[in-house]
């Protein structure tokens, strides 16, 4: 098995296909955890490997801060894997909610997604959000009306077949065409003593660096 941040749904659900696309040696059952925390937490536990997202090209200082924060609690034994992948940010609205033709009230999504969408939120300045389980934990919050009236999901658009009540609203509104982010496969084990946030960063950084080999052609993928 594989604990892998998130949900079904979620940006790390479509990474971790693409790596199995391109790794098939790596194929396995996936558990989706929710915060990266709660991904190492569940990794470590059943001496399993935990995959998560690390660094995103728009979000200042780069790297996705609840693995930062989760890093101060667990280290990375070993990288087995990295793939970067484009992500596309979508905006998802209840299609009942549409149809009547709701404003837009509220934002709902992972604080990363949040962080990558300052373009577009200057023309749409509503409330946020956040949820730490994920961009699909968010949809799923919209599709079940367990949110304000008005609150729509910011994720792939592909949750608007998961969701069959979604529908999307825009495409591609990330700040950056090119926004790439970077995901780890790893096995992590929880620390002795918890570090600080600067030292749970420069352990992240030289994780990123480091060219899994075992798995891979030993080349930065
Ligand atoms: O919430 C998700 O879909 C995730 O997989 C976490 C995430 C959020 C934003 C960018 C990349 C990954």
């Amino acid at each position: 098995k594989i604990y892998v941040q998130a949900s079904a749904g979620s940006f790390n659900d479509a990474a971790i296909h693409s790596l199995f696309a391109k790794k098939p040696l790596l194929k396995d059952a996936l558990v989706f955890s929710g915060s990266p925390t709660q991904t190492f937490q569940n990794a470590y536990a059943h001496n399993a490997l935990a995959f998560s997202a690390v660094e995103n090209s728009t979000i200042e200082g780069r790297l996705v801060k609840a693995t930062v924060d989760a890093l101060k609690q667990y280290e990375i034994k070993t990288v087995v894997a990295s793939i970067t992948t484009a992500i596309e940010m979508c905006v998802l609205m209840r299609k009942d909610e549409f149809e009547r033709k709701q404003p837009i009230v509220q934002l709902a999504s992972h604080p990363a997604a949040l962080k990558q969408i300052n373009q577009w939120k200057k023309n749409n300045t509503v409330k946020e959000l956040a949820i730490p389980q994920g961009t699909a934990a968010a949809a799923k919050m919209v599709s079940q009306k367990q949110v304000l009236a008005g609150t729509v999901a910011i994720g792939s658009c592909a949750l608007e077949s998961l969701y069959s009540n979604l529908v999307v609203l825009e495409k591609g509104i990330q700040d950056n065409r090119n926004n790439e982010t970077t995901f780890l496969l790893m096995e992590v084990a929880k620390r002795v003593e918890t570090v600080d946030e600067d030292q749970a960063k420069e352990a992240l950084k030289k994780a990123i660096r480091f060219k899994p080999s075992f798995f891979s052609n030993g080349q930065e993928q």
